[in-house]
């Protein structure tokens, strides 16, 4: 039997909806062995981020090469990075093993608003990290940083992607959940030679923590299966939206979209045609 595997390369959420935990989570749904190196351990739940503690880059560095002189990945994705240090030392990991299956979630801002990127480490994941993805999954917040330019539209976020996609990144997802329009959510994804549109109705809920990390995982899983980026991006849509559908309705605030959505949707699908 064939193990695909997928790495994750991301901070730690104590709540587990978001960062390495909700990461995990999505690659085992999605049938993909699935590894970690913490970047760094958030204290947070459904109400807020009350703690971050960055780990040193050399923490992160050799959980890199634990995994790199070892395991082999299909696919990395990262997500919170917190520092420069740790996104140059992560740049140069993922380089030395040649890991070209690269998704880059730019996590800047968790939903309560506590940062998870400092501001001058924007420049460095501009410089040393988007250079080497295959995909990058900015929300509209990210994208109008990463691009230096605000985003009202769809054509504004056609105009986001190809700015960031100059940046070296192969093709660009802005994800839609930050905007709005008629009720309809949509991911944009760009390749250099066409716009792909995906479309979902806005489910109306409050649930919606950890979305972009889940959605991205999905993306990862897919990649590491051996994938197309544009078949990755429609079933990792499908999962998050069954997520968010069928939310767990846990903890006072914000709570997590259900990991469990998508694969339980797919075995009820199969046991009915049997
Ligand atoms: N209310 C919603 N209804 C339907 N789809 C949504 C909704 N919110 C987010 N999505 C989908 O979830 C995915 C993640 O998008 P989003 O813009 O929320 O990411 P994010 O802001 O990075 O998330 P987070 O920071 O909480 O991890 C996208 O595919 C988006 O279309
Ligand atoms: C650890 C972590 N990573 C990413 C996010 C963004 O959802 C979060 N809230 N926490």
């Amino acid at each position: 039997m064939n193990i695909y595997k997928a790495l994750t390369i991301a901070g730690s959420d104590s709540g587990g909806g978001a960062g390495i935990q909700a990461d995990l989570k999505t690659f085992q749904e999605l049938g993909v062995y699935g590894m970690s190196a913490l970047t760094a351990v958030t204290a947070q739940n459904t109400l807020g981020v009350q703690g971050v503690y960055p780990l040193e880059p050399a923490a992160v560095a050799q959980q890199l090469d634990s995994v790199g002189e070892d395991l082999t990945p299909d696919a990395v994705k990262t997500g919170m990075l917190f520092s420069s240090d740790i996104i140059r030392t992560v740049a140069d990991k993922i380089r030395q093993y040649g890991w070209n299956n690269l998704v880059i979630d730019p996590v800047m801002v968790a939903k309560g608003g506590s940062s998870l990127l400092l501001r001058e480490a924007v420049q460095s994941l501009i410089d040393h990290l988007l250079p080497l993805a295959l995909v990058t999954t900015p929300n509209i917040p990210e994208a109008e940083i990463l691009a230096d330019m605000s985003i009202a539209n769809l054509q504004d976020c056609e105009e986001a992607a190809k700015r960031i996609r100059q940046m070296g990144s192969q093709s660009v997802v802005i994800k839609g959940g930050h905007g709005s329009e008629n009720g309809i959510v949509t991911d944009v994804l760009y390749d250099g030679r066409e716009f792909v549109y995906m479309e979902s109705p806005r489910i109306d809920t409050r649930h919606t923590h950890g979305t972009g990390c889940t959605y991205s995982a999905a993306l990862t899983a897919e990649l590491a299966k051996g994938h197309s980026a544009a078949e990755a991006v429609r079933t990792a849509k499908a999962f998050i939206r069954a997520a968010i559908e069928d939310g767990l309705g846990i903890g006072s605030g914000h709570g997590p979209t259900n990991h469990f959505a998508y694969g339980r949707r797919l075995r009820a699908e199969g046991s009915e045609r049997q």
